[in-house]
């Protein structure tokens, strides 16, 4: 079986110019996680999904409280804006909707996927001028907000199971491990760690193997119902899992 390896070096500032992955960032209509100018450092595309174009609007600003507000507005300008455009406010389209390299795009006949959904499938199949082979999708302020858009965030991870897509909020991550592949988690402990989980969601996970945790599974079952391993805590700086079922990843994100 193939290894499949993460790393959270995109939450370190600099640009890792000898990385192999094309980030994507999409932002979404929630307070912007503080790490949020690093993320778009790293991002070869920065997506806002309808609202999200609000907070970058309004809180990027707040992050570089010395700077211009309007010279701020101008360094961090999204690519496109795209969903069903009933959260943006007008003042802000019609800014963004001027401004030379934003593209606003109007998908409110589709009642039917997230705005989330919209975005990923556009970065997927649409962006120009991106090396998808080794592309990763990451999620600003997907957590930690409404219970109905966290459960349609963490549905993007299995309708897009094949794309590697991470969910982030100010307090951890979550990606899906496929059961396709033995995965290598390298914890950046510098940013990351120690709590974290192994969740399965939709089914039961029959068979589960780790290393590297403080409570490590041997074959073990999990399923809602019975035993999933939340408040586990990384041991040391490299993770290995392998499962029958697609799981859940989360790890903390630390503070400072
Ligand atoms: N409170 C939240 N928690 C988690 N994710 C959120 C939250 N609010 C918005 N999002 C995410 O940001 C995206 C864009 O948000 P926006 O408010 O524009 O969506 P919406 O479709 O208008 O929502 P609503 O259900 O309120 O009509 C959503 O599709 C969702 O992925
Ligand atoms: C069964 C079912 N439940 C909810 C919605 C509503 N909905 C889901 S995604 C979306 C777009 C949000 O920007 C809306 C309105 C639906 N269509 N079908």
């Amino acid at each position: 079986m193939d290894v499949m390896t993460h790393s959270s070096t995109f939450l370190l500032p600099g640009n890792d110019h000898s990385s192999s992955v094309t980030y994507a960032l999409v932002v979404l209509n929630q307070r912007l996680p503080r790490f949020t100018p690093i993320l778009w450092d790293h991002a070869q595309v920065r997506v806002c999904a309808d609202g999200g174009a609000n907070r970058v609007f309004d809180e990027m600003p707040l992050l570089f409280p010395r700077d211009d507000a309007l010279d701020v507005r101008h360094r961090y300008k999204p690519d496109i804006i795209k969903g069903d455009m009933d959260s943006i406010r007008t003042e802000v389209l019609d800014f963004y909707t001027n401004l030379v390299g934003t593209k606003v795009v109007d998908e409110s006949h589709d009642q039917d996927t997230t705005d989330l959904h919209k975005c990923v499938a556009y970065i997927r199949d649409f962006a120009p001028n991106l090396d998808k082979s080794n592309l990763c999708i990451l999620v600003a302020g997907a957590l930690g907000g409404r219970f109905d858009h966290e459960a349609g965030n963490i549905n993007v991870l299995y309708r897009f199971s094949t794309t590697r897509i991470i969910l982030l909020s100010d307090d951890c991550l979550i990606y899906l491990l496929p059961r396709t592949h033995c995965h290598e988690i390298h914890i950046q402990s510098s940013v990351e760690g120690p709590h974290c989980g192994l969740i399965p969601i939709g089914m039961t996970s029959v068979s589960t193997t780790t290393t590297g945790l403080q409570w490590d599974l041997t074959n073990t079952e999990m399923r809602f119902g019975d035993l999933v391993s939340t408040s586990n805590l990384v041991q040391g700086e490299k993770i290995t899992v392998q499962s029958s079922s697609d799981l859940l990843w989360t790890i903390s994100i630390k503070k400072v």
